[in-house]
């Protein structure tokens, strides 16, 4: 079943989340873009909220978030139970936050990294499956 991925943001690069929407599709994925469709300055808890949700209801599988430093709506996402949600500035930590922690959402902040680098690290985190076994194990423990 082709990944059903749901991006969101505030106001801090509308575009780049369009880009990344883009090019998810370009990948095969379904890009589940919810806005916001302006950069009206809007409020990043209720856009991180509004895409861990439909990961928690199953209505999506993975989610990419950005704001201005990627932090307030990660904080956000992570306040829906059973949502694991990092920040991600390099392609390392996007790898890592998938094959140990099974992160469903990744979050970037758009006042901190560029373009480029912000696509590197979407394809990290989707190219990236949970490793299971141990990390299962403190993966349980989080959710406990
Ligand atoms: O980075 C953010 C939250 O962690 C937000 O994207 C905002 O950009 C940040 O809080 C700054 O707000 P502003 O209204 O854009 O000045």
């Amino acid at each position: 079943m082709t990944k059903r991925i749901v991006l969101s943001s505030d106001h801090a690069d509308i575009e780049l989340r369009k880009s990344i929407a883009a090019h998810v599709a370009d990948r095969g994925y379904e890009a589940i873009d919810i806005g916001p469709m302006t950069s009206e300055s809007t409020h990043y808890p209720k856009h991180g909220r509004e895409a861990a949700e439909m990961i928690a209801k199953g209505d999506a599988d993975l989610g990419i978030l950005i704001c201005g430093t990627g932090q307030g709506i990660m904080m956000s996402a992570n306040k829906v139970e059973g949502i694991r949600c990092g920040v991600c500035s390099d392609v390392f930590s996007a790898k890592m936050i998938r094959a140990h922690n099974n992160a469903q959402m990744l979050s970037m902040g758009a006042r901190v990294i560029g373009a480029g680098l912000a696509m590197e690290i979407v394809d990290a985190f989707l190219d990236t499956e949970f490793e299971g076994g141990r990390h299962a194990t403190r993966v349980d423990m989080i959710e406990a």
